[in-house]
């Protein structure tokens, strides 16, 4: 068992400690904090969950990351209101050849994510394919990117990991980021210790738990997992060229 201090003593702490860094990271552009309150809104009004939304802290994290990697072309697997879409162009905003292409489901939270593509005029930076993305991802092949952000059914991560392996998605450099991969710790622990246990289903994280085990186990790649936000699989393929 490798032992950890406990960082945080309790939620409350947690909190501050969550919104202090909010305040001492470079922030999110106004119109993303705009639309974090437009999508909150939109979700009341047509019953979705608006915590599906990475929060503000991960916005401003992705940003920079991506930034600092010279990320050119992302790859999103669930756009939901577009909220992450909006922060992935930021990212690329000094890049002039630099898209994002969002895959989905066609329905209402998409329809409104294309509404808000139009209202900041980035229409031109996002390319949305709707439909079951576990098969439209297959007509990405021959393209390229330097990112791909995995956060749409979480049955569905072994097989757009597989697919974007198999379809050769990949630049060298590129880097594959699977959001909630530790599904509030229940993947490490669902016991009555986790209060998320009563909350929600087994299902999620066990498929969550197989995707994390699937990847561990692949000799094709390197990876970290880490427990930042809830939980960031991040993972490449190895350099095979001999040095
Ligand atoms: C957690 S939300 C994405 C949140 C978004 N990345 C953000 O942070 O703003 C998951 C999204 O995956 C989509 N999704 C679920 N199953 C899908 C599938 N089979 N193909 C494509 N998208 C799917 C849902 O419609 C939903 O919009």
């Amino acid at each position: 068992m490798h032992a950890v201090t406990e960082l945080h003593p309790n939620t409350e702490v947690s909190n501050a400690v969550y919104e202090y860094s909010i305040n001492h990271s470079t922030p999110v552009p106004k119109h993303i904090d705009e639309h974090r309150q437009a999508s909150i809104e939109f979700c009341e009004k047509e019953n979705e969950e608006a915590n599906m939304m990475i929060n503000t802290l991960q916005a401003q994290f992705l940003i920079f990351w991506a930034r600092a990697q010279g990320v050119k072309r992302v790859l999103e697997i669930g756009m939901f209101t577009g909220y992450s879409a909006l922060a992935w162009v930021e990212a690329l905003r000094d890049q002039p050849e630099g898209g994002l292409v969002c895959l989905d489901l066609p329905g209402k939270t998409s329809a409104f994510a294309l509404q808000t593509f139009a209202k900041y005029g980035v229409s031109d930076k996002v390319q949305v394919i709707e439909g079951n993305g576990q098969t439209t991802i297959d007509s990405l092949a021959g393209q390229k990117f330097d990112l791909v952000f995995i956060d749409a059914d979480k049955s569905g991560y072994i097989t757009y990991f597989e697919k974007v392996l198999s379809l050769n998605l990949l630049s060298p450099s590129g880097v594959i980021i699977a959001d909630n991969a530790l599904r509030r710790g229940l993947v490490a622990d669902d016991s009555e210790r986790n209060p998320a246990s009563a909350r929600y289903s087994k299902e999620t994280h066990q498929a969550l738990d197989r995707f994390n085990k699937f990847v561990r186990d692949d000799p094709r790649v390197e990876h970290v997992l880490l427990p930042a936000f809830d939980g960031l699989n991040f993972i490449r393929v190895k350099n095979t060229t001999p040095n």
